[in-house]
């Protein structure tokens, strides 16, 4: 469908958005006189930087009325803004009270509404958001013959095939429906995508029903003056999935699961449930998910565990994911939750898909002689604990001593800074706190905040800023005397290769290379599911 003038200020009416249409001295409720049939927008864009002839522009977020010189040169056909901005252009301004609503109808508007040709799944929670989505992706691909397309923070895939690096969680309203169009033309039947609490803080998928929502856990995190004033506010963004999907799948042991169950009854939303099931072999398991995951065979110094997975009422298959951690293979559950709630039948092939997946960043594991290490992506009190209990489950018996190297980033999600310790300090004997993406705050001010939170005496804890130096510290002079067994645990920057300072991205080696390259063992460089990127 080709958006116009007039079929923008249409649908904008409709929703009650429309203020006024100025250009000039003219103020109207409708287009501007144009000659002969209405011209279509060729394009719609949020930055002056990418305005060409015909476009549409969008003035949202911290947007400066300067950015618009040179816009009518360059062939802008209109501008949405909040406010008036004539004095800057001679094109039509549609000026609304909301932009960001706005830019989100029109943009679905403009690509066709491609969400109707899709089965869309969003997927919401603290942690564990990526690795589901990737592990829901692997066995729709399986399912459908390589049609699952998929939105993560680490990568995008509009094929099914090849995997680029993404900017944001969950992309802006425009770009979302501009990557849907493109799924849907490359044949695509699936979208997994992660659903941010901020896409709804910030409307990205305003006006947007997912076929299925995912709500997996919750924790305080993402409180800054950037994103989220308190906890209250960032789980009611995040409950608003519920209200937005036609299934929702629910963590069983999600903390505020019975309010999330009150918005489910509220909504009219159909609820699945999944969990962890903790009791005894042989005896009879928990009965409040109807989706469970259990621990199989151990294998001492095995690959992995193995579990087992399945509905509640039986049968359970056995699964052994290469990501290792039991909060692995709960998000493998959640997965299967999902395929379930989506009326699919998956089969064996489609839970081995599921085995097959890695994530760059996320649980790697290297091994060298007496040591072990992991470069992984946990970075709140939330996944610092959930990691600490797979060295305990996973090596708890070989008394490890435990060296963590961890910072934390600047300007926002300021409360890690605390989790972060709080989840450590009693658990690892070997604290290295170091630089992570420092924005504009400079790494030593956050480095400090972090070690003024230790409480611990008999903690081992020192501040390397250089994060190179800080790895390979803990590498060649780890916690214990060197003679034991040792576990490393190197966090928060995945496989990333650049540090923020400042607004730059500074290059960066990478954890992971540094430990592979310290350690002498292979490390990989993969976007997601054993793919190169591409
Ligand atoms: C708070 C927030 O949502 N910020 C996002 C938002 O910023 P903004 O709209 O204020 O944009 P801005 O960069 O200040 O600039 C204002 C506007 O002027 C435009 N511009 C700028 C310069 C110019 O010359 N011409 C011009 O038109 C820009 O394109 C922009 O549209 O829009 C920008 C892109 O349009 C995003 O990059 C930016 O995310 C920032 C980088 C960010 O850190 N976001 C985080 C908080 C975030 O969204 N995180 C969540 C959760 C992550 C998780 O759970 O792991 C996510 O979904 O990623
Ligand atoms: N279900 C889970 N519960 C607790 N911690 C988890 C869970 N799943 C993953 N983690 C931890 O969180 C880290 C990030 O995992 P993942 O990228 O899947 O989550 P996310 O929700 O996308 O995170 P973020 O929003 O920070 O990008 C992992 O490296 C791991 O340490």
């Amino acid at each position: 469908m080709a958006l116009t003038m007039t079929s923008a200020l249409d649908l904008l009416g409709r929703h009650h958005l429309l203020r006024e249409v100025i250009q000039g001295g003219d103020w109207s409720l409708d287009a501007p006189n144009q000659d002969g049939e209405p011209a279509e927008f060729k394009t719609l864009t949020y930055d002056t930087r990418q305005v060409e002839q015909g476009s549409l522009l969008f003035c949202k977020g911290n947007f400066k009325p300067e950015y618009l010189d040179g816009c009518d040169q360059a062939g802008m056909a209109a501008y949405v803004a909040e406010t008036d901005l004539s004095e800057r252009c001679q094109a039509p301004g549609i000026i609304v009270s909301d932009v960001r609503k706005a830019m989100s109808l029109l943009a679905a508007a403009h690509y066709g509404y491609p969400q109707d040709d899709l089965t869309l799944v969003g997927i919401t929670g603290t942690k564990g958001k990526t690795t589901t989505a990737y592990f829901l992706q692997s066995m729709l691909n399986q399912l459908s013959g390589g049609r699952a397309a998929l939105l993560s923070s680490v990568d995008n895939c509009l094929d099914g095939q090849h995997y680029r690096e993404s900017e944001l969680t969950t992309p802006e309203s425009l770009d979302l429906f501009r990557m849907m169009r493109q799924a849907v033309d490359a044949g695509m039947r699936y979208m997994v995508m992660e659903v941010s609490s901020q896409a709804y803080k910030v409307d990205r998928v305003y006006g947007l029903t997912f076929d299925l929502g995912a709500f997996l856990n919750v924790s305080p995190d993402h409180i800054s003056p950037i994103e989220h004033p308190t906890f209250e506010d960032y789980l009611f963004c995040k409950r608003q999935l519920t209200y937005n999907s036609r299934k929702l799948v629910l963590g069983a042991d999600c903390a505020h699961a019975d309010l999330i169950r009150q918005d489910a009854a509220a909504a009219g939303t159909p609820l699945t449930t999944f969990g962890m099931d903790r009791t005894e072999a042989g005896s009879r398991p928990r009965q409040d998910a109807d989706f469970l995951v259990r621990l199989g065979e151990r294998h001492e110094d095995g690959p992995a565990d193995s579990y087992l997975i399945g509905p509640a009422s039986g049968p359970m298959t056995a699964i052994n994911p290469s990501m290792d951690g039991d909060f692995n293979a709960l998000n493998a559950c959640a997965a299967l939750a999902m395929v379930q709630a989506l009326g699919l039948k998956p089969d064996q092939e489609a839970l081995k898909a599921m085995e097959e997946v890695r994530i760059a960043g996320r649980m790697e594991h290297f091994a060298s002689g007496n040591r072990v290490a992991y470069v992984d992506y946990a970075h709140n009190q939330a996944s610092v604990k959930a990691l600490l209990d797979f060295v305990d489950e996973q090596f708890g018996n070989r008394n490890p001593a435990v060296t963590l190297v961890s910072g934390s980033a600047g300007d926002k999600a300021i409360d890690r800074r605390q989790g972060i310790v709080q989840a450590a300090q009693n658990r690892v004997d070997r604290l290295i706190i170091t630089g992570d993406d420092e924005g504009t705050e400079g790494a030593d001010r956050i480095c400090r905040q972090m070690l003024g939170y230790v409480t611990n005496p008999d903690l081992d804890v020192s501040i390397i800023l250089d994060r190179t130096q800080a790895i390979t510290t803990a590498i060649q002079e780890g916690a214990g005397d060197g003679t034991g067994f040792q576990v490393i645990l190197v966090i928060g920057k995945g496989e990333e290769r650049w540090i923020k300072v400042g607004h730059q991205q500074i290059p960066y080696e990478g954890d992971d290379r540094i430990v592979a390259r310290l350690l002498g063992t292979r490390s990989h460089d993969l976007g997601a599911t054993g793919t190169p990127r591409g």
